[in-house]
């Protein structure tokens, strides 16, 4: 069992991890290069479920290809089947007790241990099998699998520091109250999508730095990365069975989770479509259940930049560009529609964002000039193709991209599609590729404009707020008050940084729990409040009983 705790703790400054900018030259681009280098002679993996920290071979293999280089693939994965999901499970709530009554202060040491190997010894592993697993070139690589995995859980350690020491601020005479955050009763199931390697570190790592047990299913596209987590995770001491990784056949790893009665919460990141399909699935298991279950989804976006028309044009273009074209428009944060002023549109938007686009570099992520790379595998390539193809049957006009080439990786070149059907099909569904659609709308037509940004998706993520002009800034601040949980003025309504911009969206784009801030971790935590009483009674009647 454990050991007592002595005394409590401050955990050290917590700073945001500097990016490198692996610019020619640099000693990170040597570093990264020799990594690539070396994934590149060694692949493909091979890649075990893990259960109670033991490697599982279930010899049912499935295989995670290279995006950029389809015939390649960058490991095999042993799927985890129905006795090895069961004995992850059971694994789990034996590891539990144990787990929860670890001290704090040896708990959070854990998890800064992680940032540290995350940073430092795994730096140039992880943003290798990030660019060659996901395709993201080396400066989106580095944001994710170094600066914001080691950051989440840096920042965990802070933030579960400020939960545990909010505690009830009055004593009666004579009493102490505490509140004691416990950790659920049962196992949390983690589902974590494809595009944030830091995002398969966090969904199970947020339950686990405050106590809770974890059966992780990775996504199939980004099983050696999140390999490599669960390795780091290891290393830095989490107990063996405190996180199982499974990776498996999806519908069935999760629906063997969420009907197991010690089932305590989901943690998922991934499409609006499975998260609900998920919840619904949770309820009607509602009576296996010995509680209530935890819900907790982030999910899709149908992202906006709003271009008012005392905006400076540049900026708008270039962060338009970055918010649109990063990592392929494969961020929930990412831009889809773009609603332009038609007097800026006229006199200088449209020509400096179609030129600039037209500068792009796209392809291997290996290849460090590349600005895009290829977006993640062949559903995802058919998808985008066919929403461009919606959308010019719809009427709209291509104005630059709009092809793809899927002979060797899955490349598509930057799109903008200009529509006069503010209600068309790209202008309303999540794409999660380099498509932007403009819509183009009258000067004195603002604040209609707004109103239309509000009702035309079902999502509420991210939105940019462009304007020179502080009543247009605040009236969009108005209109679009419940249109996106992260908004943005003057700049790009991607790349929130934990512990900067608490992530997350509203409507159908999830819970709105705020990654990356301490609202999170209130979610795996039941609370219990303790009163100590110091003085026994001397009379059970009260003073006005006594005549
Ligand atoms: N809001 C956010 O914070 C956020 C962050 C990243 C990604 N996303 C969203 O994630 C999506 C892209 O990621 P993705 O393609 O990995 O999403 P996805 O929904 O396809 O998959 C997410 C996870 O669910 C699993 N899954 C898929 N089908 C399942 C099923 N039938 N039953 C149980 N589990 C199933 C996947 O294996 C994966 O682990 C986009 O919609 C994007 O907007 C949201
Ligand atoms: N942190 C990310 C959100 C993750 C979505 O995929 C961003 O804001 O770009």
């Amino acid at each position: 069992m454990s050991t007592p705790q002595l005394a409590t703790f401050k955990v050290p400054a917590i700073e945001n991890e500097p990016m490198r900018t692996y610019a020619a030259g640099t000693v990170e681009r040597k570093g990264l290069e020799a990594a690539l280098a070396q994934m590149q002679q060694e692949l493909p993996f091979e890649v075990p479920c893990i259960v109670n920290g033991l490697p599982i071979k279930t010899g049912k293999l499935a295989k995670q290809p290279i995006p950029s280089d389809h015939a390649r693939h960058l490991c095999v994965y042993h799927e985890a089947d129905e006795a090895t999901v069961a004995s992850a499970i059971d694994g789990a709530l034996a590891a539990k007790a144990e787990w929860e009554a670890m001290p704090w202060n040896d708990r959070a040491a854990i998890f800064l241990r992680a940032a540290e190997l995350v940073s430092g010894k795994y730096r140039y592993k992880l943003v290798a099998a990030t660019m060659l697993g996901q395709g993201k070139n080396a400066w989106q690589a580095e944001i994710d699998a170094a600066a914001e995995l080691s950051d989440f859980f840096r920042f965990g350690v802070k933030y579960v520091e400020e939960l545990y020491a909010q505690q009830p601020p009055k004593n009666a005479a004579g009493s102490w109250n505490r509140v004691e955050y416990r950790a659920l009763e049962g196992f949390v199931l983690a589902v974590s999508p494809f595009n944030f390697t830091a995002i398969g570190g966090n969904l199970p790592g947020v339950p686990a730095i405050v106590g809770n047990t974890v059966v992780w299913k990775p996504s199939p596209a980004a099983t050696y990365s999140n390999y490599l987590i669960y390795q780091i995770l290891a290393e830095a001491g989490v107990p063996a069975g405190v996180i199982q990784f499974v990776p498996g056949p999806p519908p069935e790893v999760v629906a063997q989770a969420i009907s197991h009665p010690n089932f305590a919460a989901l943690h998922f990141t991934g499409s609006t479509f499975i998260f609900k399909k998920l919840w619904k699935d949770i309820a009607a298991n509602l009576d296996k259940y010995k509680g209530y279950p935890r819900i907790v989804g982030e999910t899709g976006g149908k992202n906006f930049h709003v271009i008012h028309k005392s905006a400076e044009i540049r900026n708008a273009v270039l962060q338009t560009i970055r918010g649109g074209f990063e990592y392929q428009g494969q961020k929930c944060s990412a831009l889809s529609r773009l609603y332009v002023s038609s007097s800026l549109w006229s006199s200088g938007f449209k020509d400096l964002l179609l030129s600039e686009v037209a500068k792009i570099k796209i392809g291997s992520p290996s290849d460090f000039g590349n600005f895009m790379g290829p977006v993640i595998g062949r559903p995802a390539y058919d998808k985008i193709i066919g929403f461009i193809q919606k959308a010019k049957d719809a009427g709209g006009e291509v104005l630059i991209g709009g092809t793809g080439d899927d002979s060797k990786g899955y490349f598509i070149q930057p799109t903008v599609i200009l529509t006069k059907d503010p209600e068309s099909v790209t202008m309303k569904e999540e794409i999660f590729g380099p498509v932007i659609t403009v819509y183009v709308y009258d000067d004195a037509k603002y604040e209609q404009t707004l109103e239309l940004i509000d009702n035309t998706s079902p999502y509420a993520l991210t939105g940019s707020i462009f304007s020179a002009d502080r009543k247009a800034l605040l009236t969009a601040t108005n209109k679009l008050r419940n249109a996106a949980g992260n908004v943005y003025y003057n700049e790009k309504c991607t790349g929130a940084v934990v512990g900067q911009q608490p992530f997350g969206g509203g409507r159908a784009s999830g819970t709105n729990d705020k990654a990356g801030s301490i609202s999170i971790f209130y979610r795996f935590v039941s609370a219990r409040s303790i009163k100590e009483n110091f003085v026994g009674l001397e009379d059970f009647q009260y003073p006005s009983n006594l005549i």
